[in-house]
């Protein structure tokens, strides 16, 4: 099942009308309708002669609960658009973690942390401002430097990070991207990853023993105590201001393939790019098609769901 909310029309329509034209192929037995064309050297050239307005990147924002799969959902899409093995500098699609924008503690809350009775799933465990003014960046086409999060050391890495070059698309991923509302409004896209609470906690168990360096004790503690609760206090109410909700993250191979043919009509259709113009530091859509979506989101009618 692939559920689609009504927010953004132009997400919508496209995804109604594949889902349309996948039925018919398969009504008439056409193979390989979702064959993905990988991304050629020839097709590279493509934004530098198909007339673009500008590089402003298609931002995609993908949130959902802790383990839920949203990592492994953005590598799903990177691979299937043939990115993965490309130098950092020629990536057209590029991935962040909301994790690189946790904040730096004071020195009773590292304490805590260490403990494990500080609430990383609280919206005020990350430095909003900063994620804001990096998205912002990206948008305008720079390059911007995304440190690396220590899980082990509860902060961000000093001596680790990431040059995120400009690219085509941004995939932005973490439990409360779609929280910050100034945050949220930036995404031309916005995904939600829906696994269930049982299925995410069974896989947080053993990935935080086995590469955050913590034992089963602190693990169920800090999830009984901390992400559970804000699980549902702040990450699942923004579930539904996401254009496309999908169940059972990157097992879900008929919602990636949806999302994985999206992108790729926005890299090479012959239409300008959504854009953003940066007045007075505040980022608005161009097109009006972006503006009508845009007055919808913020008039609240998110609410109607189709599902399939
Ligand atoms: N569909 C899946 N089937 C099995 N394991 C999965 C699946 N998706 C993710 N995982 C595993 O679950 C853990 C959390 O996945 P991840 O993508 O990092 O989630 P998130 O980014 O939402 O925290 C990882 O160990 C990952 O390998
Ligand atoms: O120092 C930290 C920082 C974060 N966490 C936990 O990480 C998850 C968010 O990452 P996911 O990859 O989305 O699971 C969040 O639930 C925090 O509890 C941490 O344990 N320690």
């Amino acid at each position: 099942m692939v559920i689609i909310n009504t927010t953004n029309e132009s997400v919508m329509s496209t995804l109604l009308l594949r889902c349309r034209v996948a039925a018919h192929c398969a009504s008439k037995s056409v193979r390989n309708f979702y064959t993905f064309k990988k991304m050629t050297d020839k097709t590279l050239d493509y934004t530098t002669t198909n007339g673009l307005e500008s590089k402003t990147p298609f931002l995609i924002g993908v949130a959902g609960g802790t383990a839920s799969g949203k990592s492994t959902v953005c590598q799903r899409i990177v691979e299937k658009l043939g990115q993965q093995h490309k130098e950092q500098t020629e990536r057209r699609v590029v991935c962040i973690s909301q994790d690189s924008f946790y904040r730096t503690l004071s020195p009773s809350e590292r304490l805590r942390a260490e403990r494990g009775q500080f609430n990383f799933d609280h919206p005020d465990a990350f430095d909003d401002k900063k994620l804001l003014a990096t998205l912002k960046d990206i948008l305008l086409g720079k390059k911007v430097e995304v440190p690396e999060y220590d899980y082990i050391a509860n902060s961000i890495s000093t001596n680790r990070s990431h040059t995120i070059y400009p690219a085509d698309v941004v995939l932005i991923e973490g439990i409360l991207v779609f929280y910050f509302p100034e945050v949220r409004d930036l995404f031309h896209m916005k995904l939600f990853v829906d696994t269930d609470s049982d299925t995410r906690l069974a896989r947080r168990v053993p990935r935080d023993i086995m590469e955050r360096g913590r034992d089963l004790e602190q693990v169920l503690n800090q999830y009984m105590n901390f992400v559970k609760p804000a699980f549902e206090e702040f990450c699942l109410p923004t579930k539904k201001f996401a254009d496309v909700i999908i169940p059972r993250g990157a097992d879900n191979f008929v919602a990636i393939d949806l999302i994985v043919h999206h992108i790729w009509d926005i890299m090479y259709k012959k239409r300008p790019a959504p854009t953003i113009k940066v007045t007075n530091g505040t980022c608005k859509p161009h097109s009006e098609a972006d503006e009508a979506a845009s007055a919808r989101r913020l008039s609240g009618s998110s609410e109607d769901t189709l599902s399939r």
